[in-house]
């Protein structure tokens, strides 16, 4: 409230449990706009390739299955849905089994193609309907958006990570585990031959490690401003 309206791309990118989704979602709901979660959409498509039985290396198979998976995902900062064929599946995509697969058929460029191009379409419309979205993920500076008027590239120590997801899936006891999934995620997915995660050139860094999340989000509210991409009122 009393933030004003976002007018344009933000794009926030980076490793997991470095806040992005947490972060993105109160951005959006600060500033009226719609909020993209592009991890939600892969790894649905990794639960629909899970469920047909395909093997994960048999590209074509993998990319037919992702085509007709009917994946639709919402942007409501308060409720964001991800549904397959209209069934929600918003809680078995956080699943450790999807968890464990969404690197590798994310790797898959088929895969890549047909979810830019839907999140690419996601963006025109919530601009149109709007005029605002934040988009998280992994390439959305990179290659989804490159001319978001705003992209920031957040960090955090693996550590601080690990103990951030370990909480949250309550497994408070297992925090070395949990390092190691996020530490193997973080090597696939920066070393995969089509867009890897990596910080686009004009990105922003922020480094979440010692920030709670309401210092994320005064952060990223103070940078959107500076770009002028916040119509209405100031803050303050
Ligand atoms: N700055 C922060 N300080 C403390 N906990 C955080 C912070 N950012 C995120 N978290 C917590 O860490 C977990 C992972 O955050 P999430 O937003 O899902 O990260 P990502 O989308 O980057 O994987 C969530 O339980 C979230 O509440
Ligand atoms: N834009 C994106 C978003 C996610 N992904 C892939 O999807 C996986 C899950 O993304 P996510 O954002 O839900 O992951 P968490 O950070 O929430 O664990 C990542 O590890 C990437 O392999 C991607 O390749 N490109």
């Amino acid at each position: 409230m009393g933030h004003g309206e976002l007018r344009g791309v933000v794009a926030l990118d980076g490793p997991s449990g470095t806040g992005k989704s947490s972060a993105a979602r109160r951005l959006a709901s600060a500033l009226g706009a719609r909020y993209l979660d592009t991890g939600a959409m892969y790894r649905a498509v990794t639960l629909a390739v899970l469920r047909s039985g395909a093997d994960l290396d048999d590209a074509d198979r993998v990319a037919a299955v992702a085509r007709d998976a009917g994946l639709a995902q919402g942007t409501d900062p308060a409720d964001s849905t991800t549904t397959l064929r209209g069934e929600d599946v918003g809680v078995e995509i956080r699943g450790p089994e999807v968890t464990r697969a969404v690197s590798p058929v994310s790797a898959n460029p088929a895969v890549r193609e047909l979810l830019v191009a839907e999140q690419r379409r996601i963006v025109a419309h919530a601009l149109s309907a709007v005029g605002g979205i934040v988009v998280e993920g992994r390439d959305i500076g990179t290659v989804v958006v490159p001319d978001a008027g705003l992209k920031v590239f957040l960090t955090a120590d693996a550590r601080a990570r690990a103990h951030r997801r370990a909480r949250q899936d309550g497994l408070e006891s297992t925090v070395d585990a949990v390092l190691a999934d996020v530490e193997r995620r973080d090597a696939y997915d920066s070393s995969r031959a089509v867009s890897p995660l990596r910080p686009a050139p004009d990105a922003v860094e922020l480094d979440t490690t010692d920030l709670d999340l309401a210092g994320v989000l005064a952060a990223l509210l103070d940078l959107a401003a500076g770009r002028g991409l916040v119509a209405g009122p100031v803050r303050g």
